[in-house]
């Protein structure tokens, strides 16, 4: 029994054995596509990875990784990596952020929530200021959401406003920021004719503004507070369109690594510093590149930087991004409500767990498997280990990034044989593969494949269970294509390289010498998802999964 109450204990599996070792590796960004050029785990040697595929036919299939099987709103939302870790470890399919916050705005329940009324008492006197990710992506944020946010908290009252933008180019093309950038400015502009002071205040690229994540960089976080709270940046503009035209143009940028600027009126004043008695709404749904900023907007006891002023203001974020921290304490849209994930499950029913990605990626096998939720369940029962990514680089001049180090954490882990359960995420083809550089993708893509032999021969020495699977698609597909499949051309005749996750389903692999003989993948699970992994890796530590968790995806035959 958990201290509330509730029966955590899972049925004994009926065949299989309990005590086993698992070791469960998510490649993040490994979709399986057509073999061409701009597939770089086709073009990359991945012995191990083929040799799951070629040699156990019953034990390798696809998953769906994206759209309605991850609770993202349709079939055209591409994969990411909070929304397939979530489902990887909840072994459920919950309606997301990017769902939630759409039916919030279309029934108007976004503004008759707590957080709104909260904000919205600063709307008589003071600002409405508004910081996000500026693109259709879908991964963090939609554009169509944030017009739709700004026309209602104008029709609600609020007088001025000011949008804090984040260039993307990573979930989206490089380059499209300018449209997105004009469409947002179009829309303010026609808000000003109706007597809204609405203007865009700032911005910056994602990568390097504002949207780092699991503290790998404060930096990132501190260029974008200078810019948007105290209206200070290297370069300054009359408008946002310009200033990104303009920027783009500098050697060794794009739109993810736009530099800070700000926005100032005729006498060089910045339009939109953050001041005392402001609302202040983060716009993303998603959470793991929010969480750092909320904190600097939230905690009055801070020290990850110098934030030269702190300003009293009303902060909401478009959902609470952590539930653990209940950070931020003021949301505009209930999250999902991820409960009783596998990773709790298991650590009542004695399955030891050790996790460990790098840095980058680290709360994507913690926070986001445990249904964004930071910390441990019960310390006594899981170890996490973090290994420092580097920074302030892209991962294209590092494209073996920490594989081998993550890897061998792991093997000691298994080896060590005080653990049931040995979780990593490698994030060598997604982390590359969003710099849009082939070649080195090829290169992330070996590596990856390298890691997962050094965690699959220890488990082999100690007679454990493997499952390799991903989390989405990405390095396997680099260029955007026409309907028909064929890569699509910018005006210059080059292909249009796609930086972005993919729609293509992800492969999972089964096997070890602890694997009981009969074990196969069912034939009647064919649209399998990620949110069947969890009740497939709950039945391999010998037990059954919770009813209402999504089936598992393997059988145990007699032979
Ligand atoms: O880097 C990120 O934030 C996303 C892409 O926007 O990638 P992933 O979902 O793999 O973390
Ligand atoms: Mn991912
Ligand atoms: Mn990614």
């Amino acid at each position: 029994m958990g201290s509330s109450g509730f029966n955590w204990k899972l049925a004994d599996h009926p065949k299989l054995p309990k005590g086993k070792t698992v070791g469960l590796i998510v490649l993040d960004g490994w979709g399986e596509a057509n073999p061409d050029q701009y597939n770089c785990i086709h073009v990359a040697e991945t012995p191990v990875m083929d040799s799951f595929k070629k040699g156990a036919p019953e034990r390798w299939r696809l998953v769906r990784a994206h759209g309605t099987a991850v609770g993202l709103p349709t079939e055209d939302d591409m994969g990411n990596s909070e929304v397939g870790h979530n489902a990887l470890g909840a072994g459920r399919i919950f309606a997301q952020g990017a769902k939630l916050v759409d039916s919030a705005l279309e029934t108007g329940k976004l503004y008759e929530g707590e957080g709104f009324k909260y904000i919205k008492e600063s709307f008589p006197t003071n600002t409405l200021h508004l910081i996000g990710l500026l693109s259709d992506g879908g991964v963090h944020s939609r554009l169509d959401q944030l017009l739709l946010l700004v026309k209602g908290a104008s029709e609600r009252g609020a007088k001025r406003i000011r949008v804090h933008i984040l260039t993307d180019g990573r979930d989206v093309l490089d380059g499209s920021s300018v449209g997105f950038a004009e469409t947002l400015e179009n829309y303010l502009a026609e808000l000003r004719e109706k007597g809204v002071d609405a203007q865009i205040a700032s911005g910056g690229g994602r990568m390097y503004v504002t949207m780092d994540r699991y503290e790998n960089d404060w930096g990132v976080v501190k260029r974008g507070w200078d810019a948007q709270v105290l209206g200070e940046a290297p370069h300054k503009f009359r408008n946002a369109v310009e200033a990104i035209k303009t920027l783009r143009q500098e050697p060794n940028t794009s739109d993810q690594y736009l530099p800070p600027f700000v926005i100032v009126d005729e006498n060089g004043k910045p339009v939109g510093p953050i001041v005392d008695g402001d609302a202040v709404v983060t716009f993303n749904f998603r959470a793991d590149r929010m969480v750092m900023i909320a904190k600097a907007l939230e905690y009055a006891d801070f020290d990850k930087f110098d934030r030269v002023r702190f300003p009293k203001i009303r902060y909401a974020g478009m959902l609470q991004y952590d539930g653990e921290l209940k950070l931020p304490s003021k949301y505009l849209v209930e999250p999902p409500e991820i409960d009783r994930t596998s990773g709790e499950y298991l650590t009542y029913n004695g399955v030891r767990t050790f996790a460990c990605s790098e840095t980058v990626k680290f709360g994507h096998v913690t926070f986001f498997w445990n249904g964004n939720r930071s910390g441990y369940f019960n310390p006594q029962m899981e170890e996490y280990v973090e290994i420092p990514s580097d920074s302030g680089i892209t991962f294209n001049v590092q494209p073996k990034m920490k594989a081998v180090e993550i890897a061998e954490k792991a093997r000691d882990a298994i080896l060590s044989k005080k653990f049931e359960q040995v979780r990593v995420n490698l994030p060598n083809s997604d982390m590359v593969g969003h710099t849009g550089d082939i070649e080195a993708t090829v290169v992330a893509c070996k590596a990856a494949d390298e890691a997962v032999k050094i965690i699959i021969d220890a488990i082999e020495q100690v007679g454990g269970i493997y499952v390799v699977t991903a989390d989405h698609g990405n390095a396997e597909d680099m260029v955007k294509r026409n309907k028909k499949g064929q890569p699509l051309l910018d005006k210059n005749g080059n292909i249009q390289i796609l930086t972005s996750h993919t729609l293509q389903p992800v492969p999972i692999a089964i096997g070890g010498p602890g694997l009981a003989p009969g074990v196969q993948f069912r034939k009647d699970v064919p649209n399998g998802g990620l949110a069947n992994v969890a009740a497939t890796v709950m039945n391999l530590h010998g037990f059954e999964a919770p009813a209402d968790y999504e089936t598992t995806l393997i059988e145990v035959v007699d032979n």
